[in-house]
C-alpha cells in the first residue's frame, strides 16, 4: 500500500502549526480527503508491481493529490503561503528526476527485452492507437484506451462493465504519436534488411483503425513503406564502398484470394488480369514467379512505384471507413547486396504488407459484392489467426495454405525472419469488442517464437562457390595424382640412381682389382720375361756346348741331322702302302703283314730312359721312375727321346722328324690327286685315348708343310694318368694317321688332363668338334683348387681336319653322321686322388701353357704363337741324343 509521504504530512502539520494564512482545520480535513482518495485510486490499479508503486504510481498520486489541492485552494480561494510553494515546486523537480530515471531505465529494460526478442525470434508488436475522428467526436464517443505516461509498453482498455484491461506489446504508440516516432521505433528493423535478412512487417487492425495511414501514410505524413526505403537508400549510401546494392520493388495485393501484381496494372503491359500463383524456390522460399520486379535507385522512384501499387489497390466504401482497403497490399522490396571486401552476396526481402481490414459484417452491413470481400477477409485474417495459434502451440502442422496471404507471410512467420506486426486499435468506446479482440490476437502474436532469424545469402551466388569449391577440389585431386606420379617417378629414378652408384662402386671395385691384378700380371709377366731371357742365354750358352759335344749327329742345335740312307729305312709311299681307297673318305684297312709291328710304348719309354740315363747309376731313382711310369703310363705319340724322373716329376723329351713333315707334304700331294678332302685328312692329329675311353686329342689341323718339327723339347711334367693297354694311335687305321704330332698328356696340376675334349657336333656332317678347354692350373695360382669340377671352363668351336672318335667306334667315313657323339668328362679319371703338390716355379710356367689351343696349327706356325710351345714354356733341353726308333712305329 501507497501512504502519502510523512513529510508531506508532516509539511501539512506544520503549516497548520506554523504562522499559517489558511485555515489548519480546513488543510487538515483537504489532507485526509486527498489522502483518500489516493488511496483508492491506488487500489484500483493494484495489477502494478510493487516496483511500479514506489515510483510511477506513486508520482501519479502525488501529482493527483496536489492537483485536487490547488482546485480546492482555488475553489476555496486558499492562498497558499510561500513556502507551501516551494515545497511543491521542489516535489515537482524531484518527480521529474524519477521520472527520467524511471525512463533511462526502461530504455535500457527495452533494450534488453529487444534482444531477448532478437534471440528468441518472437514477433514483435507494436500497437498503435488512432484519435478519436470527427465523426466520433461528433457522435460523443469516449476514448476507452489508456496510456501508461511512464511506460511506453502498455495499455488500458475500459470494457462496457467498467473493467479496465491491461495489454502490454512491445511498443504502443497513443494518438499522438506521429508518422516519425513510430518509423523510429521500426527502422531499426528495417535496417537489418540491408545486413541480409528478411524482414516482415505487417499491419493487422479493424478496418479505418489506422493500417494503411501507418504503411503508406499521406503525402505529408508519409508512413513506414516510404520511410523505410528512404531509409534504405539512405543506408546504402552510407555504406557505399564497403557495400553495393541492388533495390528492387514489387507491389501485390490479394483480393478475394486472388493474387494481383499491382504493379503490371498498366494496360500497356496488359497483365493485369494475369493470375499469379505462389511457388517455393529450392532453397525453400515463397515467392510468386512472374511478379514485376521494378528497380528503384532513389526515394522518387520509390514514391512513384508506391503510388501505382496505391492507386491499383482495390478500395471501396464501408460504414466504418470510407475508403477502406478491400484487399491485402503486399510491397515487396528485395535488396541484393554485396560486401566488397568479402565478396559476400546476400539477397534478403522485406515484406510491408497492409491486411485488409477486419470487420464485423452485421456492422458494416455489406452486401454483394462487398459481403463477398469481407467474407474473404475476414476467412483469410481467420486463417492468419489459425497459423498464429499453431505457432503459439507449436503444433506440429502449421496451415499456411489455407490462405494466400498465409501462404505468402510462410517464410516471414514460419522462421528465419524477423516479423513486426502493427496491431491497430480504435479508441471508440463503439469499437470496444472489436479492440479487445485485435488486442488479444496481438497479444497471442507477440508470444509466437520463430527462431533466430538467418543471414540469407544469395542462393545463386553460393552455388556459384559451391562449384568454385568442387572446382578447385577437383584440381587439387588432379594436382595430388600429378604429386603422387612424381612422386613414384622420383622414387623410381632414386632406386634407379642407387643402382646405377652402387653399380658405379661395384665397377670401380672391380676396375681396382683389375687394375692391381693387371699390374700383378705386368710383374710377374716382366719377371717371366726376365726368366725367359735368362733361359734363352742359357740355352744359347747350352747349344753352343752341344754344338761342341755333339758329332755328327745334329748339324745345328734344336734339328736333327738327316740319318744316312742306309740306316733309315726307305718308307713307301702312302698309296702303295695303304692300297689305295676303297671308297671317298673312308680309308682302307692295312693288312696286317703291311703294317710295321712297333714295340710297345712301355717299352719304348723305358729304353729311351735307360739310354738316356745310363750314365746314371742311381738305380733307386730308375726303379722308381719304372715303377712311376708304370703306374701313371706317360702317353706320347712315340717321340718321346728321353724321359727323366725326378721326384714325381718327370722330365719328357719330345722330338719331331722332320721326316714326319716331309711325309706330310708327300702325303698331302698324293691324297690331292685322289681325293680333294684327304687333304684335311692327311693332316689328322693323333688321338690318345685314355681310361674311361675319352676322346683326347691335340688339334692339328691346317697343319703347314713348312713347319719344322724337328725339334727337341724337353717338358718336364707329370706322367699323364692314360691308360696304356687302352692307348691308341688312331690314325693308324687310315690314311689320315699320316702324321702323328707330338702330344704330351699331363695330369694335373701341371697340365689338364682335362685339356680338351673332342666332341663331335650331331648337326655338322663336316665333323664340327667341339672344345672344351679346362685351365684349372690358371686360375689356382699355386693353390689347390678346390674341386676340380670348379676349373674354368672354355669352350670353343671349330671345323677340324678329320673327325676324332671315340675309341670303339668303327670309325666310319666322316662324311656319315655318326652314330653318337659323347660329351666326355674333361675331368681325369684319377683325379680326385691326385695329390697336390705345391708348384714352384717352374711348374708355375708349366701351369701357364697347360691350355691346348684350339688354334690351327698353321696359323700357329710361329713358336711363340701357339700355347703349347710358347714362349715362357720352361724347356729344357735334353743332352742326351735324340732318337728316331719310335717314329718308325707311328706308320704301321
Ligand atoms: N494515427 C492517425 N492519425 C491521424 N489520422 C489517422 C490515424 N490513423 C488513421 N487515421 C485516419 O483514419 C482514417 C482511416 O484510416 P485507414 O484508411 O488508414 O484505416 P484502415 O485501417 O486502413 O482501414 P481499412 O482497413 O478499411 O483500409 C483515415 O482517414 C486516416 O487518415
Amino acid at each position: 500500500m501507497v501512504s502519502i509521504p510523512r513529510s508531506l504530512s508532516h509539511r501539512h502539520n506544520g503549516f497548520a502549526t506554523g504562522n499559517l494564512q489558511l485555515n489548519p482545520t480546513h488543510l487538515l480535513q483537504l489532507k485526509e480527503r486527498y489522502a483518500q482518495k489516493a488511496q483508492a485510486q491506488i487500489e484500483e490499479n493494484s495489477c502494478v508491481s510493487d516496483d511500479e508503486k514506489k515510483t510511477g504510481k506513486l508520482k501519479q498520486v502525488i501529482d493527483q493529490a496536489l492537483t485536487w489541492a490547488e482546485e480546492e485552494e482555488e475553489r476555496d480561494n486558499i492562498k497558499p503561503n510561500q513556502e507551501l510553494q516551494s515545497y511543491i515546486i521542489s516535489l515537482k523537480e524531484e518527480i521529474d528526476n524519477l521520472k527520467q530515471k524511471l525512463l533511462h531505465q526502461s530504455k535500457e529494460l527495452k533494450a534488453c527485452h529487444n534482444q531477448v526478442l532478437e534471440l528468441k525470434g518472437s514477433i514483435r508488436v507494436f500497437c498503435r492507437c488512432r484519435p478519436l475522428t470527427p465523426n466520433e467526436c461528433k457522435a460523443g464517443d469516449n476514448s476507452v484506451i489508456e496510456f501508461n505516461q511512464v511506460l511506453d509498453n502498455e495499455l488500458y482498455v475500459r470494457t462496457h462493465d467498467g473493467a479496465k484491461k491491461t495489454f502490454k506489446f512491445d511498443h504502443v504508440f497513443t494518438p499522438s504519436h506521429t508518422q516519425e516516432e513510430v518509423f523510429l521505433e521500426t527502422a531499426p528493423l528495417v535496417v537489418s534488411v540491408l545486413d541480409g535478412f528478411n524482414v516482415c512487417i505487417f499491419a493487422y487492425g479493424q478496418t479505418g483503425t489506422g493500417k494503411t495511414f501507418t504503411m503508406e501514410g499521406t503525402e505529408q505524413n508519409r508512413g513506414v513503406n516510404y520511410r523505410t526505403l528512404e531509409k534504405l537508400f539512405q543506408l546504402a549510401s552510407q555504406r557505399k564502398g564497403q557495400y553495393t546494392y541492388e533495390i528492387f520493388v514489387s507491389v501485390l495485393e490479394v483480393y478475394n484470394e486472388e493474387i494481383r501484381d499491382l504493379l503490371a496494372t498498366s494496360p500497356a503491359l496488359g497483365q493485369n488480369n494475369k493470375k499469379l500463383e505462389i511457388k517455393q524456390c529450392a532453397d525453400g522460399m515463397h515467392h510468386v514467379p512472374g511478379v514485376v520486379e521494378e528497380p528503384v535507385h532513389n526515394i522518387e522512384e520509390v514514391w512513384k512505384v508506391l503510388q501505382t501499387g496505391s492507386k491499383a489497390r482495390a478500395i471501396g466504401s464501408t460504414n466504418a471507413n470510407k475508403h477502406s482497403s478491400r484487399s491485402h497490399c503486399l510491397l515487396c522490396v528485395m535488396v541484393k547486396g554485396e560486401n566488397v571486401v568479402s565478396g559476400e552476396h546476400t539477397k534478403s526481402k522485406l515484406w510491408l504488407i497492409d491486411l485488409a481490414g477486419s470487420e464485423r459484417i452485421g456492422k458494416t452491413d455489406v452486401q454483394g459484392e462487398r459481403l463477398k470481400e469481407a467474407q474473404n477477409i475476414n476467412k483469410s485474417l481467420s486463417a492468419l489467426g489459425d497459423v498464429i495459434h499453431s505457432l503459439t502451440s507449436k503444433s506440429s502442422h502449421i496451415p499456411y495454405r489455407n490462405s494466400k496471404i498465409t501462404h505468402l507471410l510462410q517464410d516471414s512467420l514460419g522462421g528465419q525472419s524477423k516479423t513486426l506486426m502493427f496491431v491497430h486499435v480504435s479508441p471508440s468506446e463503439q469499437d470496444v469488442g472489436e479492440t479487445l479482440c485485435t488486442l488479444n490476437f496481438a497479444t497471442r502474436v507477440r508470444g509466437v517464437e520463430l527462431g533466430a532469424a538467418r543471414k540469407q545469402l544469395d542462393p545463386a551466388e553460393l552455388m556459384k562457390y559451391k562449384k568454385l569449391v568442387e572446382r578447385g577440389k577437383e584440381d587439387i585431386l588432379k594436382k595430388d595424382a600429378i604429386i603422387m606420379e612424381l612422386q613414384g617417378a622420383t622414387k623410381m629414378k632414386e632406386h634407379t640412381c642407387k643402382t646405377l652408384s652402387a653399380k658405379v662402386k661395384e665397377s670401380e671395385g672391380l676396375l681396382q682389382s683389375e687394375r692391381k691384378a693387371r699390374v700383378a700380371a705386368e710383374e710377374k709377366l716382366k719377371e717371366q720375361t726376365t726368366l725367359a731371357e735368362k733361359q734363352r742365354m742359357t740355352i744359347q750358352k747350352l747349344t753352343s756346348e752341344l754344338k761342341l759335344k755333339q758329332s755328327g749327329g745334329l748339324t745345328e742345335i734344336g734339328k736333327p741331322e738327316k740319318l744316312p740312307a742306309a740306316s733309315t729305312p726307305s718308307r713307301p709311299p702312302l698309296r702303295e702302302r695303304f692300297g689305295g681307297l676303297t671308297e671317298t673318305g673312308k680309308p682302307e684297312k692295312l693288312p696286317a703283314a703291311l703294317t710295321p709291328s712297333r714295340p710297345p710304348l712301355r717299352e719304348r719309354l723305358l729304353d729311351n730312359f735307360d739310354r738316356t740315363n745310363q750314365s746314371n747309376q742311381n738305380q733307386g731313382k730308375k726303379r722308381s721312375a719304372e715303377e712311376h711310369l708304370q703306374k701313371e703310363n706317360i702317353c706320347s705319340e712315340g717321340v718321346v727321346l728321353h724321359a727323366k724322373s725326378h721326384r714325381r716329376r718327370v722330365s719328357l723329351s719330345v722330338l719331331q722328324h722332320q721326316e714326319q713333315a716331309a711325309s706330310k707334304s708327300g702325303a698331302q700331294e698324293e691324297t690331292n690327286e685322289e681325293h680333294p678332302r684327304s687333304r684335311r685328312r692327311g693332316r689328322a692329329s693323333m688321338c690318345v685315348l685314355p681310361q674311361r675311353c675319352s676322346t683326347w686329342a691335340f688339334p692339328t689341323a691346317s697343319c703347314s708343310p713348312n713347319v719344322k718339327f724337328t725339334e727337341s723339347r724337353t717338358y718336364a711334367a707329370d706322367p699323364v694318368s692314360l691308360d696304356a693297354e687302352k692307348m691308341q694311335i688312331h690314325g693308324a687305321k687310315g690314311r689320315s694317321s699320316m702324321v702323328a704330332h707330338h702330344s704330351m698328356h699331363f695330369r694335373p696340376p701341371y697340365l689338364p688332363l682335362s685339356g680338351v675334349i673332342v666332341e663331335r657336333e650331331p648337326a655338322c656332317n663336316e665333323g664340327a668338334m667341339r672344345v672344351s678347354n679346362f685351365s684349372n692350373m690358371n686360375v689356382t695360382h699355386g693353390k689347390p683348387p678346390q674341386h676340380p669340377h670348379q676349373s674354368i671352363r672354355r669352350e670353343f668351336q671349330y671345323q677340324p681336319k678329320r673327325i676324332i672318335r671315340q675309341n670303339g667306334d668303327k670309325g666310319g667315313h666322316h662324311d656319315q653322321p655318326p652314330q653318337k657323339s659323347r660329351r666326355l668328362s674333361g675331368v681325369a679319371p684319377d683325379l680326385d686322388s691326385c695329390h697336390w703338390e705345391l708348384p714352384n716355379q717352374r711348374q708355375k710356367s708349366i701351369g701357364r701353357f697347360s691350355m691346348v689351343s684350339p688354334l690351327p696349327w698353321g696359323a700357329a706356325h710361329s713358336p711363340s704363337a701357339h700355347p703349347f710351345f710358347g714362349g715362357a714354356l720352361r724347356v729344357p733341353l735334353s743332352a742326351s741324343k735324340p732318337s728316331f726308333s719310335g717314329t718308325k712305329a707311328w706308320h704301321r
